[in-house]
C-alpha cells in the first residue's frame, strides 16, 4: 500500500484549485437540465444512491477520481480483500468481508484458507439459532429459552443492537432481546428486572473478553443467575460466549463449547457479521442472517469489481473528502427515514469515528488535514423538529445522508407518504433555500407591512446550497440492509487510504481505561487523594464528601 501524503499529489493541489474557483457555484445553479439526476446516481439493486445534490461537476469528481488513484486505491483494496496486513500496528489483516464471502471462494491469512473455520462458525451459528429458535434449547428448569440478553459493549453491542432494531419485523416474536453494554449498574438492573433466570440466555459479547465494562455486567449476571439456579452446573444452559479470547471464556466459567469464536482479523466494528451477530441470528432466523452476509456480499463484489467511476462507495468517500477538506465541513449526517434505523447512525458513530478519528498518519507524522468526521444522526422526521434547524440556517456546512424505504413494513394509514414527502422535501429544501426576494413577496403577501418585512426578511431567509446525498431502497430486508451496512464501511475504507491513516486500530480508546483502572482504587475509603491535577481530585474528593 502507498504511503502518501494526500496534500502532496497533484490531484489535491487541483481540488484546492477548483475550490477557490468555484466557491460560488451553486448546487441549483448546476441542475441546468434534467440530465444531472441521472448522470449523478446510480443503482445497485434495490438500492438507488442520489449523489446530485452535492456541490460537485464533472471536474471536481475527475480530479476525485485522479486522487483515488494517485493514492494507491485499486491496490488497498485487493489488499484487503486477499487478507494483506493491512492494520499495520496491530499487524492483522482485515477480513469482515470474508465473514460474508457466500462464494466461498479461498481467502487466506498468513498462508491459511479462513473459509473453513468460517463456515463452521456459521453452521455453529446455525445449528444454535435453530435450537433456540424452535424452543429445543432449555433452561435449567427444562423450559425453553424466550429471553435473549446480550451483554457486550462497542462493536460487540451497536452492530447487534441496529440490525435487530432495523429488522425488527423479521424478528421471531415468541423471543424477547435486551442489550446490556454500559457499566452503569442501571443497565443490567433494569434489563434483569425484565426476564426469569429460568427463561434467559445470556450472550456474553466480547472479542477480547476484557473489556471492563462487558465483565463486569456479565459477572453480575452470573450471580444474578446463581441465586435462582443455585448449581454453577446450570451456567451452560444460560451463558454462551462470543469472543476470540477462549482461555478467558473458560476462565469465566463458560463452556468452550458454547463459545463461538472469531479472530484477530475481525475488528470489533466490524464484526455483526461474525459470532458477536449470534443474537442477530437468534432473533430474525438464522435464514435472514445469510440473507444479510448474502447483501453484504454483493456490496463487497460491486466494491471490488466495479470501475471507481461507478463504485458506490468510492463515490459516496470522494464526495466526503471534498465537503471535508475543500468545503470545510467537520461532520456528516446521517438522517434515516425509517424508524426501524434509529441506531443506525449511533452504529456508524463507532464505525466511522473510531475507524478514522486519527491525526497521526501511516508514516508516524501528525496528519496537516483534516481526517475522519464528526457523524451524527437521529430518524427523520424527527430530527426536523430538533436540529435541522441548524442544518439549514446554521453557520455549520453538515452534509446529510437522507436514507428511506420506498417500501414500509408497517402501512398505516398515509403515514408512510407523509414520511416520504418530508424525505424529499428536506433534501429539496437544502439545495434552494428560499431567497430574499422569495420571503419578501410571501410577506407581502400575507398583509406584513414593509417595516415588518424588513425586520423580518433577513431571519426567514434559507441560502440553500448545503450537499446531501439520498439513498431510497426498496425496502429495509435483510439482503438490503446488509448491503447498506457494506457500502457505508467501504466509504469509510476509501476514506481512510485516501487520508494515508490506519482505520483498522483503536489506540485513541485506551487511555482514559487506564487512568480509570488507576482512579477506582482511590475511591474507595474516604481519604482525600492529591494524586492527580486539582481538578481532578477535587472532583474525586467532592464525590467522596456527596456520597
Ligand atoms: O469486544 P470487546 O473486546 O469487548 O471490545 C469492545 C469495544 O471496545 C473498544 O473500544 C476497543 O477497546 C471497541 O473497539 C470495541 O468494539
Amino acid at each position: 500500500m502507498k504511503n502518501i501524503n494526500p496534500t502532496q499529489t497533484t490531484a489535491w493541489k487541483k481540488l484546492k484549485a477548483l475550490s477557490e474557483e468555484k466557491k460560488e457555484q451553486t448546487i441549483q445553479s448546476l441542475f441546468t437540465d434534467d440530465a444531472r439526476f441521472d448522470k449523478y446516481s446510480l443503482r445497485f439493486e434495490d438500492i438507488l444512491v442520489d449523489y446530485s445534490k452535492n456541490r460537485i461537476d464533472e471536474d471536481v469528481l475527475n480530479v476525485l477520481f485522479e486522487l483515488a488513484e494517485e493514492t494507491g486505491l485499486k491496490a488497498a483494496i485487493e489488499a484487503m480483500f486477499t487478507g494483506g496486513h493491512i492494520n499495520q500496528t496491530e499487524d492483522r489483516a482485515v477480513l469482515h468481508t470474508a465473514l460474508r464471502n457466500r462464494s466461498n471462494s479461498p481467502i487466506e491469512v498468513d498462508g491459511k484458507d479462513v473459509m473453513p473455520d468460517v463456515n463452521a462458525v456459521l453452521a455453529q451459528m446455525k445449528g444454535f439459532a435453530d435450537q433456540i429458535n424452535a424452543g429445543e434449547w432449555k433452561g435449567y428448569t427444562g423450559k425453553p429459552i424466550k429471553s435473549l440478553v446480550n451483554i457486550g459493549i462497542g462493536g460487540s453491542d451497536l452492530g447487534p443492537v441496529m440490525v435487530t432494531e432495523a429488522l425488527k419485523p423479521y424478528q421471531n416474536e415468541a423471543l424477547e432481546i435486551y442489550f446490556v453494554s454500559n457499566v452503569d449498574g442501571t443497565h443490567i438492573a433494569e434489563t434483569l428486572k425484565k426476564v426469569d433466570p429460568e427463561t434467559t440466555l445470556f450472550f456474553i459479547a466480547s472479542k477480547t473478553f476484557t473489556t471492563q465494562e462487558t465483565m463486569t455486567n456479565a459477572h453480575s449476571a452470573r450471580s444474578w443467575f446463581l441465586e435462582a439456579a443455585k448449581d454453577e452446573s446450570a451456567i451452560a444452559k444460560h451463558f454462551v460466549a462470543l469472543s476470540t479470547n477462549a482461555e478467558a471464556v473458560a476462565v469465566f466459567g463458560i463452556d468452550t463449547k458454547n463459545m463461538f469464536a472469531f479472530w484477530d482479523w475481525v475488528g470489533g466494528r466490524y464484526s455483526l457479521w461474525s459470532a458477536i451477530g449470534l443474537p442477530i441470528a437468534c432473533a430474525i432466523g438464522f435464514d435472514n442472517f445469510e440473507k444479510l452476509l448474502e447483501g453484504a456480499h454483493a456490496m463487497d463484489n460491486h466494491f471490488k469489481e466495479t470501475k471507481l467511476e461507478s463504485n458506490i462507495p468510492v463515490i459516496l468517500a470522494l464526495i466526503g473528502i471534498w465537503n471535508t477538506n475543500f468545503l470545510g465541513a467537520s461532520s456528516e449526517a446521517i438522517l434515516p427515514y425509517d424508524q426501524y434505523l434509529h441506531r443506525f447512525a449511533a452504529y456508524f458513530q463507532q464505525g466511522n469515528m473510531e475507524s478514522n478519528g486519527k491525526y497521526v498518519s501511516r508514516n508516524g507524522e501528525k496528519v496537516d488535514y483534516t481526517t475522519g468526521p464528526i457523524i451524527w444522526g437521529e430518524p427523520g422526521t424527527n430530527g426536523q423538529h430538533a436540529f435541522y434547524q441548524l442544518i439549514h440556517q446554521g453557520t455549520h456546512l453538515i452534509p446529510c445522508d437522507f436514507i428511506a424505504p420506498a417500501i414500509s413494513h408497517n402501512p398505516v394509514g398515509d403515514h408512510h407518504v407523509k414520511l416520504l414527502s418530508n424525505f424529499f422535501a428536506q433534501t429539496e429544501a437544502l439545495m434552494n433555500g428560499k431567497s430574499l426576494d422569495e420571503v419578501k413577496s410571501e410577506l407581502n403577501k400575507a398583509g406584513k407591512s414593509a417595516e415588518e418585512i424588513t425586520k423580518l426578511a433577513p431571519h426567514k431567509v434559507f441560502e440553500g446550497n448545503r450537499p446531501t446525498n439520498s439513498i431510497l431502497v426498496k425496502k429495509i430486508d435483510p439482503y438490503t440492509l446488509g448491503s447498506l451496512v457494506a457500502m457505508y464501511e467501504h466509504k469509510i475504507f476509501v476514506q481512510g487510504i485516501i487520508w494515508n491513516i490506519f482505520s483498522f486500530d483503536q489506540w485513541g480508546v485506551e487511555l482514559g481505561k487506564v487512568l480509570a483502572k488507576n482512579i477506582l482504587p482511590e475511591l474507595e475509603g474516604d481519604e482525600k487523594v492529591s494524586a492527580h491535577d486539582a481538578s481532578t481530585n477535587g472532583l474525586i474528593n467532592a464525590y467522596k464528601s456527596m456520597r
